[in-house]
C-alpha cells in the first residue's frame, strides 16, 4: 500500500509542521492550499490518508466530503480544524472521518492517528450527514470545549453509558440532550430524571412505574421514567443524589436490561441508553459509603467532564451574545455588548458558571439604559469582580440570595418555595438562638404570631431546643 499522504492546508506554518513530522515517520507528503488542488492531486495518484482543514480559501473543506468519499470510499480522512463548534465536530464525524482534530492539537497523536489510519482504512459510514447545521445547542469554541466535543461525537453511534460530570450551571443537560438529539436514537423519547427533585420514598416509583395499589396513594397503575424512555435515552440527572435503595435497583435495571414495576410481578424489557450526570465527586461518596461503587463504574463508562466557565473566559464573550439574542426571543430589548463589556465578564469568577452567567446576561439586558452595553453598565449592574470575589458572596442579603441563585438546582415549581426556606432556616434559627430558644420572643423578635413560628419549625425541621447557647 501506498505511503502517501495528501494534506490540504492553506496555513503554510502548520503545514511545516504536519510535514516535518510525517516526513520523519517515513511518509510521502504532498500538500495542497485549496479544495481545487485538492480534488486534482486526488484525480492523479491514490493516496493513504488525506488531512485536511476546514476553512480553506476556496471553501468549506467539510461540505465537499460526501462527494470525495463517492469518489474514494476507502481513504481515510483527518479533519483538522480550528474553532470548532459542535456543529463541525458532529458534520466531520458523521462524514466518516477518520478522526477529528480541533487545532492546536497535539502532534504525536495526529502522528500516531495518521499512522493508524494509513494501516487501516475506515469503513464509509452510514450515518446521515447533518448539513442543516442549526439547532446545536451548546456554544463555546475554547480548547476545553473541543475536548467536549470530541467525546460527544464519539458516543453518537453507540449506547455505551455516559456519566456527566461538571460544576452546577456547565450545561450538563445541554450536553445530555445534544448527545440524544444528534445521536442514533433521536426518533425516540428522551426523559429527564431529577434524583434531587423527587422525595426518596418516590423514587423508584418515579424511575419504574407501579401497579394500581402498590402504596397508599396509587391510586392507578403509572408507567415510570425507565419506561417512557424505551427506544430512547434516559437522562438520570443528580445521580450523586440518589438514595442508596434506588441506586441498587437501578443498578440490577442497568445490569439485566428489565425493570418491575413497584408492586409489579411482570419483568419488562426496556431498551434505554443511559446518560447520568452529577456535580457531585462521587469518589469520596464511595468510600463514605453514600454511593455504590457498582453503580459508579456501570455509569463511568465514558466520562464527560465539563470544565467550569472560569477555565474557558474565551467563551464568555460568544455565551454573552447567544444570550442577549435569546433574551430578545423572550421579549426582552435588544442590546448590543461593548468590547468592554466582554473584558469586564471576563473578569468575574462565574462559580454558578454558564447559569450565572446566563442569568447576569437577561439582568443586564432587562435594566440597561441604553442599547449598548458598556463596562459601566456591567459594573453598575452586576459590580465588580472584586465585589462578588473572595468566597463568592456579595454583600448583604440580597448578595447572599444572589449567591445562592448561583448554584440552586432551579427545581421546576419550586423555586420560590426553595428560596424562601433557604432564607427562612437560617432567620428562624438566628431568631431562637438570640433569645435562648424562647419561642414567644423569638416570634415577637420576628414580628410573626407564636403559632405560625411553631408551624414553620415543624415545617422545616427546626428543633427549637437544638438552637439553645451552649456556652
Ligand atoms: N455551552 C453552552 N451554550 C449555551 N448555553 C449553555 C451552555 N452551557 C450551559 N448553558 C445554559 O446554562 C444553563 C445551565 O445549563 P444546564 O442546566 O445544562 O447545567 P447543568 O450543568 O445541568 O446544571 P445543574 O448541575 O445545576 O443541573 C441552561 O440555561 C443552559 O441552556
Amino acid at each position: 500500500m501506498t505511503n502517501r499522504i495528501l494534506l490540504v492546508e492553506d496555513d503554510p506554518g502548520i503545514a511545516t509542521v504536519i510535514v516535518t513530522a510525517l516526513e520523519d515517520e517515513g511518509f510521502a507528503v504532498d500538500t495542497v492550499d485549496g479544495i481545487a488542488a485538492r480534488d486534482v492531486r486526488l484525480a492523479g495518484e491514490p493516496y493513504a490518508v488525506m488531512l485536511t482543514d476546514v476553512m480553506l480559501s476556496d471553501g468549506d473543506g467539510l461540505a465537499t466530503l460526501p462527494a470525495l468519499r463517492d469518489r474514494h470510499p476507502a481513504m481515510p480522512v483527518i479533519v483538522l480544524s480550528a474553532q470548532n463548534t459542535l456543529d463541525t465536530a458532529v458534520r466531520a464525524s458523521d462524514l466518516a472521518a477518520f478522526e477529528y482534530f480541533p487545532k492546536p492539537f497535539d502532534l504525536d497523536e495526529l502522528v500516531r492517528a495518521v499512522r493508524q489510519a494509513a494501516g487501516q482504512r475506515a469503513e464509509p459510514g452510514d450515518v446521515p450527514i447533518d448539513e442543516s447545521g442549526e439547532g446545536l445547542p451548546l456554544v463555546g469554541r475554547s480548547r476545553a470545549m473541543q475536548g467536549v466535543y470530541r467525546m460527544i461525537t464519539r458516543v453518537l453511534r453507540n449506547d455505551l453509558t455516559v456519566l456527566i460530570l461538571g460544576e452546577s450551571g456547565t450545561g450538563k443537560e445541554l450536553v445530555a440532550e445534544a448527545i440524544h438529539q444528534l445521536g442514533h436514537r433521536k426518533s425516540g423519547p428522551f426523559v429527564a430524571v431529577n434524583a434531587a427533585a423527587i422525595p426518596h420514598d418516590l423514587i423508584e416509583s418515579e424511575l419504574f412505574g407501579h401497579e394500581k395499589g402498590a402504596f397508599t396513594g396509587a391510586i392507578a397503575q403509572a408507567i415510570g421514567k425507565f419506561e417512557q424512555a424505551n427506544g430512547g435515552t434516559l437522562f438520570l440527572d443528580e445521580i450523586g443524589d440518589m438514595p442508596l435503595e434506588a441506586q441498587t435497583r437501578l443498578l440490577r435495571a442497568l445490569q439485566s436490561g428489565r425493570i418491575r414495576r413497584v408492586g409489579g410481578r411482570q419483568e419488562i424489557v426496556v431498551d434505554v441508553r443511559i446518560v447520568a450526570a452529577t456535580n457531585r465527586d462521587l469518589v469520596p461518596m464511595i468510600a463514605a459509603g453514600t454511593f455504590r461503587e457498582d453503580l459508579f463504574y456501570r455509569l463511568n463508562v465514558v466520562p464527560i467532564e465539563l470544565p467550569p466557565l472560569r477555565e474557558r473566559r474565551d467563551d464568555i464573550a460568544a455565551l454573552a451574545r447567544h444570550f442577549l439574542g435569546q433574551a430578545v426571543g423572550e421579549g426582552l430589548p435588544r442590546r448590543r455588548i461593548e468590547p468592554d463589556a466582554i473584558a469586564a465578564l471576563e473578569r468575574f469568577a462565574w462559580r454558578g458558571n454558564v447559569r450565572e452567567l446566563r442569568n447576569a446576561i437577561y439582568r443586564l439586558a432587562l435594566i440597561a439604559r441604553e442599547e449598548a452595553i458598556d463596562a459601566a453598565t456591567v459594573e453598575a449592574v452586576l459590580g465588580t469582580p472584586e465585589s462578588v470575589a473572595g468566597d463568592g458572596r456579595a454583600q448583604g442579603f440580597a448578595g447572599a440570595l444572589e449567591a445562592w441563585l448561583r448554584v440552586a438546582p432551579m427545581r421546576e415549581g419550586q423555586l420560590y418555595h426553595d428560596a424562601l426556606a433557604q432564607f427562612e432556616r437560617p432567620l428562624l434559627i438566628h431568631a431562637l438562638v438570640e433569645t435562648g430558644g424562647n419561642q414567644l420572643r423569638a416570634a415577637r423578635l420576628l414580628g410573626i404570631n407564636r403559632n405560625t413560628l411553631r408551624k414553620r419549625l415543624t415545617d422545616l425541621d427546626i428543633d427549637p431546643d437544638g438552637c439553645l447557647r451552649r456556652d
